[in-house]
């Protein structure tokens, strides 16, 4: 019971004055949980612990809470937090537990950060979020606000969450708030990005709700706080983001595909268009991973009765990638006399994306299906990588044991730091950049790029 607040400690539809409730909030006085504690929960409810100093975080894995009640972090590379979590934890503002259903009994302001994938036949998965709402539910008062941070189908809060809250609560839905406030954060500056790099939307089922998002918002965020017009709206814009992304690289790795018959480098006049500010096309590679951007275009193509054909195709261009940068390959180890049926090729970065330890729809998962159906020896160094088991057949090397192997090619599929002051003319080997990153006027090797002019 929060006496600032009267009759009950929630934000929603309170007597209590602005002033008051921040005064409640940022006194402890409103407890908060954050519901999935990974790359992007555990930033989000480090930052809800510094402001309220009242702040349980929740999530499945034991080891995770485990990890976390020890002042520890096992998100890795990402400045700041570990030092963060250590004070928010050794000064009790931060707690995690594995009981989901007492954090929301405790709780009036419940943050959902649990992923949202795919089906297998690419259909939105939101299971885990369906299961968090199910335990939030269990633990629901009336005054309590659920913001949904995950990135999820528009429509999603108003139609799916709140009618399964009020179903596993018993509580009419308007005993209590719920918004969208999606998630706008990168890994790798994932701190900085939930304490306000980019304006932060919210948008509430009703104005009460979006009102109180507002207030929550205006605390944890140092940039402006964008109200939209309801939930579906701010769901909308992430999922818009995310799609634009998409699409604008699948641009890029079409105008790829105009080599060699174009015979220019194609990132460079990209890079050369994109001097004015009407043109931001974006890099070709080999391919898009992770659980953003090749997912979020699902979270509309098969959800409403409207053509998606360029969504649809945008995601065909960028699948297409790894088998693309195949023929690449191909074409360069042929212009060296070797064939790419008998070649040992060196695959530098596995995961999806640089300095990230995430193999959620990594490009070089098809990749090196499609070099091993090809016929060559795969090797593959990753120094984030402990799971290999999904990458598929081939040897994974530290870099020390990759410059005794004799390969035939090198391809950059993932840029990690390690590898920013490597010796490329170590391998031997024509090389292909698959990120745009290797400085080839320091390297005495033949290095490609995707895009780039073949030899
Ligand atoms: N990773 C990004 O760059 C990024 C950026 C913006 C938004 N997002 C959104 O955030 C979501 C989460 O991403 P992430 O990278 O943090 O995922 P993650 O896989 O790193 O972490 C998810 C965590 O949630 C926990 N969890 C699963 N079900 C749970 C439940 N029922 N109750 C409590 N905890 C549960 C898991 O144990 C895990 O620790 C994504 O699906 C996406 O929608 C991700
Ligand atoms: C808040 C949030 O949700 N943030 C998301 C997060 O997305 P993310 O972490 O999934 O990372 P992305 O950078 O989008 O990369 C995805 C895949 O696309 C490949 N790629 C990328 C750029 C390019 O020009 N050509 C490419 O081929 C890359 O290698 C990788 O495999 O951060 C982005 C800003 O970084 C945001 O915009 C995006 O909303």
């Amino acid at each position: 019971m929060s006496p600032a607040l009267g009759a009950h400690s929630g934000l929603y539809d309170t007597t209590a004055t602005e002033a008051d409730q921040r005064a409640a909030f940022t006194s402890g006085e409103v407890p908060v949980a954050v519901y999935g504690l990974g790359k992007m929960g555990l930033p989000l409810a480090a930052v809800y612990a510094e402001v309220t100093g009242n702040t349980i975080g929740v999530d499945i894995d034991p080891e995770v809470v485990e990890s976390i009640n020890a002042g520890n972090t096992h998100v890795k590379r990402e400045p700041g937090l570990a030092e963060l979590v250590t004070a928010v934890v050794d000064n009790d503002d931060l707690r995690a537990t594995t009981d989901g259903e007492a954090a929301a009994e405790e709780a009036a302001v419940h943050v959902l950060m649990v992923p949202t994938l795919l089906t297998d036949d690419r259909q939105p998965d939101l299971s885990l979020l369906d299961e968090v709402v199910e335990t939030v539910g269990a633990g629901l008062s009336p005054g309590d606000v659920v913001f949904v941070e995950s990135t999820v189908p528009p429509r999603t809060t108003a139609d799916r969450v709140v009618p399964n809250l009020s179903a596993a609560s018993g509580l009419d839905p308007a005993a209590f708030g719920a918004a969208a406030c999606p998630e706008r954060t990168v890994s790798g500056q994932a701190l900085q990005d939930v304490r306000g790099t980019h304006p932060k939307v919210v948008g509430g089922v009703d104005e009460e709700s979006t009102r109180a998002a507002e207030l929550v918002y205006g605390e944890i965020s140092d940039n402006e706080v964008v109200p939209t017009s309801d939930a579906a709206t701010a769901e909308a814009v992430k999922v818009f983001e995310g799609v634009y992304r998409d699409v604008n690289i699948a641009l890029a790795n079409q105008l790829a595909r105009y080599n060699p018959a174009m015979d220019i480098d194609v990132t460079e006049a990209i890079d050369v268009a994109n001097t004015q500010p009407f043109c931001d096309i974006h890099d070709p590679g080999p391919g898009v991973g992770g659980h953003c951007i090749p997912v979020y275009p699902y979270f509309l193509t098969d959800q409403y009765n409207t053509d998606s054909s360029l969504l649809t195709a945008a995601r065909d261009t960028n699948d297409a990638m790894p088998e693309y940068t195949v023929s690449n390959l191909e074409a360069i180890l042929d212009a060296h006399g070797v064939a790419l049926e008998s070649a040992s090729v060196l695959l530098l970065g596995v995961t999806y994306k640089a300095n990230i330890n995430e193999l959620r729809n990594a490009p070089s998962i098809p990749l090196v299906r499609n070099l091993r159906e090809r016929g060559a020896t795969v090797y593959a160094v990753d120094p984030l990588l402990d799971d290999w088991s999904v990458v598929g057949d081939i040897e994974p090397l530290t870099l020390e044991e990759s410059t005794d192997r004799a390969v035939d090619a090198v391809v950059l599929v993932t840029p990690h730091d390690e590898f920013a002051d490597l010796d490329w003319d170590r391998f031997d080997a024509p090389i292909l950049d698959g990120r745009d990153a290797v400085n080839a006027s320091e390297v005495e090797q033949p290095v490609y790029t995707i895009g780039g002019q073949w030899p």
